[in-house]
């Protein structure tokens, strides 16, 4: 279902739970047609498939419950092209750190990924950040409960961190093997696949939008 070139490709919102409607209107300004997602056979008719932020176990089990967790572990095993924000990372990722027991992960991305790493002490917070293969300058970045990746594979490209000094000084200080405040990963791109810790949809800048347009394009 490649699209060619310059042309609108249909990238779909899962619509499940979560900020759906602020990626539709961001993918809606990067160029593409965008269509909520919730059946099977939605899926199957798009190009690119982004996974909005919300709740990564509630979504988890609402996947399971709307029979689109293997439909979609297929597509994306199959190459579609994929964009997870904050609870869409978690799913993408190949493991959750504290997750609940039943969470499922869609494994198009070989990283390990820590749920409300930078929550536990405060629940949002905002920064400016350089993202590798956005130009224009630094991107506003809205953590809200969000996670971070503490592990990526030698495939995974890194494309924004946190500096150490930007870190919320007192995230987790009650985890020992976390320790002083580091850099921490919080976007990264695997082929096709484009995840961000943070929430790009709400900043009115749609850049790293126009980012997954181009690689739904080029998939
Ligand atoms: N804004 C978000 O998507 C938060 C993610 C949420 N804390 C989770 O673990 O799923």
């Amino acid at each position: 279902m490649a699209t060619a070139s310059g042309a609108r490709p249909t990238i779909g919102v899962l619509a499940l739970q979560g900020a759906v409607r602020e990626h539709v209107a961001m993918l809606e300004r990067a160029g593409a047609h965008a269509v909520p997602v919730r059946r099977e056979a939605e899926l199957s008719e798009v190009d690119g498939l982004v996974l909005p932020g919300g709740e990564s176990t509630t979504m988890s089990r609402l996947l399971e419950s709307f029979e689109l967790l293997e439909p979609l572990r297929a597509r994306i095993a199959d190459g579609m092209p994929a964009f997870g924000s904050c609870a869409g990372l978690i799913l993408l990722a190949r493991q959750a750190l504290d997750g609940r027991p039943d969470q499922q992960q869609l494994g198009g991305l070989d990283v390990v990924v820590r749920r409300n790493a930078f929550g536990r002490q405060v629940d949002s917070f905002e920064v400016d950040l350089d993202f590798a293969g956005v130009g224009g300058g630094p991107v506003h970045a809205v953590f809200i409960r969000a996670p971070w990746v503490e592990k990526a594979g030698a495939g995974v490209e890194v494309l924004a961190t946190v500096p150490a000094a930007l870190v919320p000084g007192d995230s987790m200080p009650e985890d020992p093997a976390v320790g002083e405040p580091e850099a921490r990963i919080v976007a990264v791109r695997q082929g096709s696949v484009l995840a961000t810790a943070f929430h790009p949809e709400i900043t009115g800048d749609e850049r790293v939008h126009r980012l997954f347009v181009e690689l739904v394009r080029e998939a």
